[in-house]
C-alpha cells in the first residue's frame, strides 16, 4: 500500500492569506479604515500566548490592525464580560477573538456570548453556531471552517460518506461534525463515554481528530484510503492520530504542524475582513 498523499495546510494557508490581504487592502482603499481585529487573551498560558502572536503576526502580513488585551489570570466572568462588551460597542474594532481556554474560573460562555455577533470573526457564539448548522451566511468556527476549506482543496467531497469525529467540544469537534452534515456526510460523534471507539474509526472515510490526546487514533484503527484529519493541538505539537503508523493506511492526511493550524489563523483572517466590509458597507 503507498503512503497517504499529504493536505498542505501552510501553503493552503498561505494562499488564503494572501487573498486576504489584497481584499483586506481593498477595504481600506475604499473607505480609509483597515479592518481590525481585537485579540483577548486571559492569562499568560504559554501556548495561547504563542498562538495569539501567531494570529497578530498573520494579521500584520494581511494589512489586517490588530489591538491586544491581556487581561490578568485573576479576571472574572464579570470583567471579561465588560471588557468584551466594550470591544462589540467599539466601532473600530470589526472581530474579536477570545483566545480559549480563560481559567476554569470563568464563564466561558458568558464570555463568548458577549461577543456581538457580527464580530464573531471565530465562530464561538450561539448565534454563529446556528447558523453555521442551518448552512445560514454568518461565521464559522475557525479550525472547523479551515478543516471544510482543506478538504475542498484537496478534492474530498463529504456528501454520502461516513465522517466520524473523535471529540465533541464547543468550538472544535461539535461544529467540525456540523459542518460536516451540511455537506452531507453521514457523522458520527466519538467522545470519552464511546464504547468502542477503535471499531467506531474504522468505519470511517473522513475521522476528524479533535480530542486533545496525543497519538489516541492510530493507524490500525484506519479505514484503508480513508481521509484523516489532525485537529488535535497538544503541547510539543503532537496531533491526535499516531501519523506514522495511519500514513501508511490513509489515501489523504493532515500532518502536525503544517496541517489545521494555520488553516485556524487563515480562516480567521479571511472572517475578519468580511465583517469589516461588512460593517463599513463595501
Ligand atoms: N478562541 C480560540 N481559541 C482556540 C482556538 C480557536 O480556534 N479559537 N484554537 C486552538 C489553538 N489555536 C488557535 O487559537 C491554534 C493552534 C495551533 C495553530 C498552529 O498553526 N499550529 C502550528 C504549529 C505552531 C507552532 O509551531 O508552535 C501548526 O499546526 O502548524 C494555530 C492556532 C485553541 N484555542
Amino acid at each position: 500500500m503507498t503512503q497517504a498523499r499529504l493536505m498542505d495546510g501552510t501553503a493552503t494557508a498561505r494562499r488564503i492569506v494572501e487573498e486576504t490581504a489584497r481584499k483586506a487592502a481593498g477595504v481600506t482603499e475604499r473607505t480609509g479604515t483597515a479592518p481590525c481585529l481585537a485579540t483577548v487573551l486571559v492569562g499568560e498560558d504559554p501556548a495561547s500566548v504563542t498562538y495569539v502572536r501567531m494570529k497578530q503576526n498573520r494579521c500584520r502580513e494581511a494589512g489586517i490592525e490588530s489591538r491586544h488585551v491581556a487581561l490578568p489570570a485573576s479576571t472574572s466572568t464579570e470583567e471579561l464580560v465588560g471588557t468584551l462588551r466594550e470591544l462589540s460597542a467599539d466601532p473600530g474594532v470589526h472581530g474579536i477573538l477570545l483566545q480559549h481556554p480563560v481559567g476554569d474560573h470563568v464563564d466561558e460562555r458568558a464570555a463568548f456570548e458577549a461577543i456581538a455577533p457580527e464580530k464573531d470573526v471565530d465562530g464561538v457564539t450561539f448565534a454563529s453556531f446556528a447558523t453555521m448548522s442551518f448552512g445560514l451566511p454568518g461565521f464559522v468556527s475557525c479550525t472547523p471552517g479551515g478543516i471544510m476549506r482543506l478538504l475542498d482543496e484537496y478534492g474530498v467531497d463529504p456528501a454520502g460518506k461516513r465522517a466520524v469525529v473523535v471529540g465533541r467540544s464547543a468550538i472544535l469537534g461539535k461544529p467540525a461534525g456540523m459542518l460536516l452534515l451540511a455537506r452531507d456526510a453521514t457523522v458520527t460523534y466519538c467522545h470519552s463515554r464511546t464504547r468502542d471507539l477503535s471499531a467506531a474509526v474504522r468505519e470511517a472515510d473522513i475521522v476528524v481528530a479533535a480530542v486533545g490526546r496525543p497519538r489516541l487514533i492510530r493507524g490500525q484503527d484506519i479505514k484503508p484510503g480513508a481521509v484523516v484529519v489532525d485537529a488535535g493541538y497538544n503541547a510539543g505539537n503532537v496531533g491526535d492520530v499516531d501519523f506514522d503508523s495511519a500514513v501508511e493506511r490513509a489515501a489523504l492526511i493532515t500532518p502536525v504542524p503544517g496541517g489545521v493550524g494555520p488553516m485556524t489563523i487563515a480562516t480567521l483572517l479571511e472572517q475578519t475582513v468580511t465583517a469589516a466590509a461588512r460593517q463599513l458597507g463595501v
